[in-house]
């Protein structure tokens, strides 16, 4: 029982206080009842007045009270066992084990990170599985007999046993799902995590099915064409792609060509002297000069594949893209791929979705004809990585990646720095010299002749450093990368996708982990929406995929390629 004590001297008194209370601001007391008052005949008060709170003002107060302090209760998400989230505060702890319920909300970890005291704070996702979730339960279970191999796909022995000494065997459940429809003749819009091997995924049935047709006599009859172009959107995945597709093609004695940007037209010319190739990977910008060139026929084809579908649909390159599918014949059915006058079979393959994919389609193909294979992890965090996030000021953070650094090199591991902006390469690149950490850059704005070989001489293990722009985050696979720092937060969500899945990839034989600097209150907010995707275990925000939603119209223009 809560009592308000008021002192008054008289009975007129304590009945004005009354009064006063009556019409007063807090006007919760209007309900108060004197409840007792001795008072003397000399209207002296001989105790205090005792107002009694009725119940009904009373627990309107708690609440008031109890939802004022609910924001700073400690919620009890610390569970026994593993910790899916743990950070410097060891109450804003979260359990593996632990669910948010539907309309909880979760207390974050940077909750309080754009004040300027957070500095120095940080959180860790914890990893809550060992193997990428692409990984098929044939792949964990390599000892059990099973139906599930390449062999069992349809695959021509040649191809799967060029897999097995590469020791691929199983699978993934993108290639599971995938490889079957691509073999019928599908139209196939490809949604997989990243690292969970589309390459293989459109590079095996297409493979395939050139090898099929070479042994058929109207190949034989008719004069060498380009029969499969892959575009993607820069020189080093373009240059990756291909050695996979050399690989796969060699023991058929297939022709795989290459064309990129910034290198010339000499180059590009070089590029097709000999006659056209059996696949050719090139980038939006090098291909349309092709085109111009009358170097490649688009109508000859029998398939296009857009390999990272989210950045060629962007607008930077999405009008040229536009341009070149306008130009293909893209069959509406499997039967039209089929026989003479066949159309091209089209794959679009991605980690990430824009908005407007299907805008640009629908002037190609009837949208009802393209296949739509979706991983369920896609826009997810990867469960198989550890992902620190901490809160830094912007001068300590050389101070911070050179302290990772050393410990990386104490362990020998491959690290990628990435950085938002070419300057912020160069610049990093200079501190780094100073501090003797030996590296590679890599950057859009480099040259193409300076740029050339970096990449590939950063695989084959020359340096363990490579600072980056986003152009390395982009489909380029970084077997031997243990730690992606995120010197600059990435300023999409898209682009922390991307940058993350240097690391956990399908065949990877170590754990990878990622480490994030957050340093402006716009870092702070993308770093809260995925403490909240982790902790909800949900997937990001803003990453739908809208096949069928319009994108903006830009402006044609030949973009130099990245
Ligand atoms: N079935 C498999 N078993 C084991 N490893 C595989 C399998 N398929 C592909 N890989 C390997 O997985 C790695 C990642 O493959 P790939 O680069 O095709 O991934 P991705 O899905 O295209 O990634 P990103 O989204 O980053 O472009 C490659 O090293 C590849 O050799």
């Amino acid at each position: 029982m809560q009592f308000l004590k008021i002192g008054c001297n008289s009975v007129w008194t304590s009945r004005t206080a009354i009064q006063l209370l009556n019409h007063g601001r807090d006007s919760v007391f209007s309900m108060c009842v004197l409840q007792s008052a001795t008072v003397n005949r000399m209207g002296t008060a001989t105790q205090p007045v005792v107002i009694r709170v009725p119940r009904r003002t009373q627990e309107y107060i708690e609440n008031i009270k109890q939802m004022k302090s609910k924001k700073f209760e400690k919620v009890n998400t610390v569970r026994p066992g593993k910790l899916l989230i743990s950070s410097k505060n060891p109450q804003l702890n979260q359990s593996a084990g632990y669910t948010l319920g539907k309309f909880e909300e979760p207390v974050l970890a940077s909750q309080g990170w754009k004040h300027s005291k957070s500095f120095g704070d940080y959180f860790t996702i914890n990893k809550t599985q060992d193997a990428p979730p692409c990984v098929t339960e044939f792949q964990q279970e390599k000892d059990n007999a099973s139906n599930k191999t390449f062999k069992n796909l349809n695959l021509c022995l040649e191809i799967v046993e060029m897999l097995r000494r590469n020791n691929i065997i199983y699978p993934t459940t993108v290639q599971l799902q995938t490889v079957p429809k691509l073999l019928r003749g599908h139209n196939v819009l490809c949604a997989a995590e990243t690292g969970s091997g589309k390459t293989l995924t459109y590079l095996l049935p297409i493979v395939h099915k050139l090898k099929l047709e070479m042994d058929t006599d109207e190949f034989r009859n008719t004069p060498p064409r380009t029969r499969c172009v892959i575009l993607v959107p820069s020189r080093e995945l373009a240059e990756q792609v291909t050695s996979v597709a050399k690989a796969l093609c060699h023991p058929f004695r297939m022709m795989v060509k290459v064309v990129g940007g910034g290198r010339g037209v000499g180059n590009m010319k070089l590029a097709f002297t000999g006659g056209p190739s059996d696949i050719l990977v090139a980038t939006p910008g090098a291909l349309f000069k092709a085109l111009r060139r009358h170097c490649v026929n688009m109508t000859e084809l029998d398939f296009l594949v857009i390999d990272e579908a989210d950045t060629l649909f962007d607008p930077s390159f999405v009008r040229i893209v536009e341009n070149i599918l306008i130009q293909t014949p893209v069959a509406s059915s499997p039967s039209e791929t089929r026989g003479p006058g066949r159309k091209a079979q089209l794959v679009v393959v991605g980690a990430t979705f824009p908005g407007g994919v299907g805008d640009v389609l629908s002037q190609v193909t009837d949208l009802g004809s393209i296949v739509t294979v979706k991983s369920q992890m896609l826009h997810f965090l990867m469960p198989h990585v550890k992902q620190t996030f901490l809160k830094v000021k912007g001068e300590d953070k050389l101070l911070e990646l050179h302290q990772a650094l050393k410990m990386a090199e104490r362990d020998e591991l491959a690290v990628l720095v990435f950085c938002n902006k070419a300057p912020t390469v160069n610049w990093l690149g200079y501190m780094l010299d100073d501090l003797g950490v030996r590296h590679a850059r890599i950057q859009g704005e480099m040259p193409a002749a300076v740029r050339a070989g970096i990449f590939q001489s950063f695989q084959k293990g020359t340096t363990n450093v490579l600072i980056c722009t986003d152009i390395a985050s982009r489909g380029l696979d970084t077997q031997r990368v243990r730690l992606v720092i995120n010197y600059d937060f990435p300023e999409s969500h898209t682009d922390y996708i991307h940058r993350a899945g240097r690391v956990g990839r399908a065949g990877s034989v170590a754990d990878g982990a990622v480490l994030s600097f957050a340093s402006h209150p716009w870092d702070v907010e993308l770093v809260q929406k995925i403490e909240t995707a982790a902790r909800r275990r949900s997937c990001l925000p803003g990453m739908e995929s809208a096949v069928r939603k319009s994108t903006p119209k830009v402006e044609l223009t030949a973009p130099e390629d990245v």
